[in-house]
């Protein structure tokens, strides 16, 4: 069990990347983190965009220091508001001259409201990459060939979108028990995935292409919120049973790297391969209406 899928495939790809610029959001832990650190050891300038002005740079810090790369910088990013977006983007376009890979990665498992009043995990998951996406599609294009990394997760297989929900702002996240925070959880996922497939459509003719992925289960701090005795009992099993962060970045690294992939824009990978998806996931008219209803939230349209 351990050999096969704790261990899984690994990021065959030799690229370096001198010269050239990558996003990663969240990048202060969890598998942002070992992305950042492996792309700035390719040469790369690593912008770790991430909420916590504190961590961000302690794990700025630690990079610099492991990768012996001095092109990592920290750039304030919070996805739960979409004022901050807005202004990470307007910062980062007047004083970074290129883009070629943007690596959205963070992500939330837990109940809330983002600034705008969304739920917390469609907000920060879905609606706070989307519009990071879309302000720096231009850089991206003039940029080319550059990628956009989306990870989603298997998750997404139990998700569903309510549009009517969704339509009359109501909370989608606003869960109040733990099979609740799962089920908006995996929805945010399933927006992932979608959103992945919708741009993957719109960007046909450039050179830019995109992909969303299951890193795997990994042993980080994305279930930080739930009740700590259950977490005293499920820590030594996530430990064991789970990939580390250093496992869990590799899909993450095939979709920004692995030459030749391009042909798969729009699909799902898991374990450094392309995999089906769920039938609800395959759903164009679904994918094109999530479009135009987040492009209304984020002001877009
Ligand atoms: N851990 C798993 O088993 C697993 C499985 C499938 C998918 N994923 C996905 O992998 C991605 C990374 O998760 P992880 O496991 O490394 O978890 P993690 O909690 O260690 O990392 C998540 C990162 O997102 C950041 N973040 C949260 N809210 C933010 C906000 N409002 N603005 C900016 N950054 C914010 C956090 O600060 C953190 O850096 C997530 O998208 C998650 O959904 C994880």
């Amino acid at each position: 069990y351990r050999e096969i899928v704790v261990k899984g495939k690994r990021c065959t790809s030799k690229a370096k990347l001198h010269g050239k610029t990558v996003i990663v959001t969240g990048s202060n832990t969890g598998i942002g983190k070992t992305t950042a650190l492996d792309l700035a050891k390719r040469g790369a300038r690593v912008i770790l965009a991430c909420r916590s002005k504190q961590r961000g740079e302690a794990a700025l810090e630690e990079i610099k220091r492991d990768s012996g790369n001095n092109q990592v910088v920290f750039m304030q990013l919070d996805l739960g508001s979409l004022k901050s977006v807005r202004s990470f983007a307007e910062n980062f376009l007047k004083s970074e001259p290129r883009l070629d890979i943007l690596i959205n990665n963070a992500g939330v498992q837990m109940q809330g409201r983002t600034a705008d009043g969304l739920g917390l995990m469609f907000g920060v998951n879905h609606i706070g990459h989307f519009l990071l996406t879309n302000l720096l599609l231009e850089q991206l294009k003039a940029c080319g060939p550059s990628r956009v990394v989306n990870v989603s997760s298997m998750a997404h297989y139990f998700g569903k979108i309510d549009f009517d929900c969704l339509n009359t702002y109501k909370a989608l996240g606003l869960g109040t028990s733990f099979m609740e925070v799962l089920q908006y959880y995996s929805d945010s996922k399933l927006c992932n995935y979608l959103f992945t497939h919708e741009l993957a459509k719109r960007l046909k003719g450039t050179n830019v292409t995109c992909y969303s992925l299951h890193p795997g289960a990994i042993n980080s701090e994305l279930a930080r919120n739930i009740n700590s005795t259950l977490q005293l009992f499920l820590k030594p099993l996530t430990a064991y049973f789970f990939k580390n962060t250093e496992q869990g970045c590799q899909t993450t690294l095939h979709c920004a790297l692995q030459e030749g992939i391009e042909p798969f824009s729009g699909r799902f990978f898991s374990n450094c391969t392309v995999k089906e998806v769920s039938d609800k996931a395959k759903d164009d008219a679904a994918s094109k209406k999530l479009w135009e209803l987040s492009e209304r939230l984020c002001g877009l349209a």
